[in-house]
């Protein structure tokens, strides 16, 4: 973007080479961009980011870190726009183009990042005057920063509220489904950067030792550092994906022998199936989304597993029914704040609602596809009882032919505390401690298994 300067109420910078080249700059852009239509569109930071990085063509060090910026944005926007709100005295500026972003993630830098507070504040008015709205606002935004940089510690001391990063409408939520402390307890633990897991075909131990990482109680290896994924010993040659400890539960739940044949509904991009697979089971993997089904089989490729895949709404899609059924559903994927902070942005009580009746939907499919004696495995990635607990009590009343297969803890790693008193799976973001707070926790996922009589 050209650096169309407008007359400017307070020069603040003097550009001594064209804005194009000044290094960080660039990144800087990519950052505020993806804030921007994460939070305009409500789409995921990970497809965003996927979909918008080539254009800024980045090397890979300045694409690092405008996702890094974007993703600690939105770690902590309640703190970083309590900050910035506080310090406006007659609230944000309207029609103010990028402002809004560009604030933000300087914020994140200067906040949270350790980015020098110069350079912070510096390319963020830059980038201000970059867009003909926002480059009104130039002094504004400058003299924000510079109040954020100076009072740091005053800021950081007073976010005490271990809510400040949630939004209302979820605090509520968790407060009426687990009380004030535990709710407390998982928005805390949505502050830490999530470890990465991997499943493993086959020995855990030995790969936990080639990857420098811990064998966790239910047999998922949990690395200790953050590394590129495809440079990791085994990632090529496939014996091992990522997979959130959580989330390698569910299909663990639906014991698959060999030679069973199994679906797996809603299936992609295949972590669950290629679970399944691993455990000799002839899968059929079923999704609606041709694009996400795509990634599936290149996952599936890559581990030298096999499925029988299909592109299919599985709310109407027929077969014969199973010996056993795993539905992960879609969801408000309010347990996957941790890794994903956007979605606490993104999603609203209204996607909540809209989602839990797709889930019904589907679990009646589910049901369908179960045949007399078979399991049924349904999950979904979400802390909301409505699209858990809720979700199974009235499909339970409603279904006499089916009765809960209660979890017992010798199934998830002797892990009692996930397993509620209905002996369903309900895993929360602050269980599971770890060496460090880094190294604690997992995705918040809701299982529970059920029998066809
Ligand atoms: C939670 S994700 C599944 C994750 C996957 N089970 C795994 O372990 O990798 C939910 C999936 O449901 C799919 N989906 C949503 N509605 C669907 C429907 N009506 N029929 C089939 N798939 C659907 C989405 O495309 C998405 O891939």
């Amino acid at each position: 973007m050209a650096n169309q300067k407008q007359k400017q109420p307070e020069p603040v910078v003097v550009a001594v080479q064209p804005a194009e080249n000044v290094p960080g700059l660039p990144a800087r852009r990519l950052a505020a961009a993806l804030i921007d239509e994460v939070l305009r569109a409500g789409t995921a930071l990970d497809e965003t980011y996927e979909r918008m990085a080539p254009s800024f063509s980045l090397d890979a060090a300045d694409a690092a870190l405008a996702r890094a910026i974007a993703i600690t944005s939105f770690r902590k926007l309640g703190t970083i726009q309590n900050a910035i709100n506080d310090r406006l005295e007659r609230g944000s500026p309207r029609n103010s183009g990028p402002f809004e972003p560009i604030l933000a993630a300087a914020a994140a830098q200067i906040l949270f990042l350790g980015v020098p507070d110069h350079a912070a504040v510096d390319l963020a008015v830059r980038h201000l005057h970059e867009d003909a709205r926002s480059s009104r606002y130039v002094a504004l935004g400058n003299a924000i920063l510079r109040r954020l940089a100076r009072e740091r510690e005053a800021i950081l001391a007073e976010a005490v509220d271990p809510f400040e990063d949630t939004p209302p409408w979820l605090a509520e939520s968790w407060r009426t489904a687990y009380g004030e402390d535990v709710a407390a307890a998982i928005a805390k633990a949505h502050a830490e950067e999530p470890p990465l897991d991997i499943t493993v075909k086959s020995d855990a131990a030995g790969w936990a030792e080639k990857l420098d990482g811990i064998v966790l109680p239910t047999g998922s290896v949990r690395l200790r550092e953050r590394v590129p994924v495809p440079s990791l010993p085994g990632f090529t040659e496939g014996e091992w994906w990522v997979q959130d400890a959580a989330a390698a539960l569910p299909a663990l739940l639906l014991q698959a022998k060999p030679g069973e044949r199994i679906a797996d509904l809603c299936a992609a991009p295949g972590g669950k199936t290629a679970q399944l697979a691993a455990m000799g089971a002839d899968v059929t993997a079923v999704d609606r989304s041709g694009p996400r089904l795509r990634r599936l089989r290149a996952n599936l490729e890559r581990l030298g597993l096999s499925a029988e895949i299909v592109t299919a709404d599985a709310v109407t899609w027929q077969a014969e029914p199973f010996d056993a059924v795993l539905l992960d559903a879609p969801c408000s994927a309010t347990g996957t704040i941790r890794r994903h902070p956007d979605v606490a942005w993104t999603k609203s009580e209204e996607d909540r609602e809209r989602l839990a009746a797709l889930q019904a939907r589907l679990l009646e499919a589910a049901a369908r596809l179960t045949k007399p004696g078979g399991r049924l495995v349904y999950c979904t990635c979400s802390l909301e009882p409505e699209e858990g607990e809720r979700q199974v009590e009235t499909f339970l009343a409603e279904h006499p032919d089916f009765a809960r297969s209660p979890i017992r803890p010798e199934e998830v790693g002797g892990l009692s505390e996930a397993i509620d008193a209905n002996g369903d799976l309900r895993t929360l973001p602050h269980q599971l401690k770890g060496e460090t707070p880094r190294l604690s926790g997992w995705t918040g996922f809701y299982a529970t298994r059920l029998i066809r009589l």
